[in-house]
């Protein structure tokens, strides 16, 4: 499914976070959002996934205005994968990805073999089916977010938004994470801090910086040593991978 924004526009009081961004997601595309904290890369994904209303542009989700879609058609298409995503203690993990299947299920119908199977195949995708019957308190912040993307890929959307969702991983499973999400055959938008791994996975990024877009391009157009050094505030040296040809980012002290 295609994802498009029209110059929106969204803040809070009179001060704009996200100002006039207009961007493009091809089906099947992993596009990653980039910019320095608070340039407005959660904001927008809110935005994108319907979650909040701009105060003016639109978006588009496979040319139909999100604002005109009922809440329970949106969660069988988009699902979101959030920063901070609180979830009631004393569940257990199996409970909490099951919780995805919810927009597919009507008040009549029961839990379904297909249920099963969407949640055993998502637990499995994150690599958390021996902790199904661990109680969501006592996991770590890692196996909390992976359970998150596990509810996430329950749900079977069409189209995944992630709002940071390596920041409390190990090496092994942000390359799995990310790995996993280009290879779905699902549109997805994904806001990264690491800039080596969107590099490595997305096909092509956006970069945030105070509300506006002010790059957008496969990798190795975007991550040039000037544009760090603007954006970012960081000397680095930019050289492409021998293996994939993708840009390397090699962080100098400056
Ligand atoms: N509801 C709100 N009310 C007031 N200010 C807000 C609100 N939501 C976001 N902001 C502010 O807008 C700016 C952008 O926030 P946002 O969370 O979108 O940035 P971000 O790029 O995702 O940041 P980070 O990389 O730190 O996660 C920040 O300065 C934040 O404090």
């Amino acid at each position: 499914m295609t994802v498009v924004a029209h110059d929106l526009t969204w803040g809070a009081g009179r001060r704009a976070i996200v100002a006039g961004v207009s961007l493009a997601v091809a089906r099947g595309e992993t596009l990653g959002l980039i910019g320095p904290n608070g340039s407005g890369k959660s904001s927008l994904l809110r935005l994108l996934a319907g979650l909040r209303k701009p105060w003016s542009g639109r978006v588009e989700i496979e040319g139909r205005d999100v604002a005109a879609v009922a809440r329970r058609a949106l969660a069988r298409q988009v699902a979101f994968v959030q920063q901070h995503a609180a979830t009631e203690t004393s569940v257990t993990v199996r409970d909490v990805v099951r919780l995805g299947r919810t927009p597919h299920r009507s008040a009549l119908s029961g839990w379904s073999a297909a249920d099963e199977a969407a949640v055993a195949a998502a637990l499995a995708r994150v690599d958390m089916t021996e902790r199904a019957a661990q109680v969501w308190q006592t996991l770590s912040g890692g196996e909390r977010q992976r359970v998150h993307v596990a509810r996430a890929l329950a749900q079977a959307p069409r189209i995944l938004f992630l709002d940071e969702p390596t920041n409390h991983l190990d090496i092994h499973h942000q390359i799995e994470i990310l790995r996993m999400v280009r290879e779905l055959a699902l549109t997805s938008v994904v806001a990264l801090h690491d800039l080596n791994l969107a590099a490595m996975f997305c096909d092509r990024i956006v970069v945030l910086q105070a509300g506006s877009v002010i790059a957008a391009g496969p990798p190795e157009a975007v991550l040039t040593t000037d544009l760090l050094r603007a954006v970012f505030r960081v000397e680095a040296e930019v050289v492409p991978s021998p293996r994939h040809g993708r840009p390397r980012i090699l962080f100098e002290p400056g």
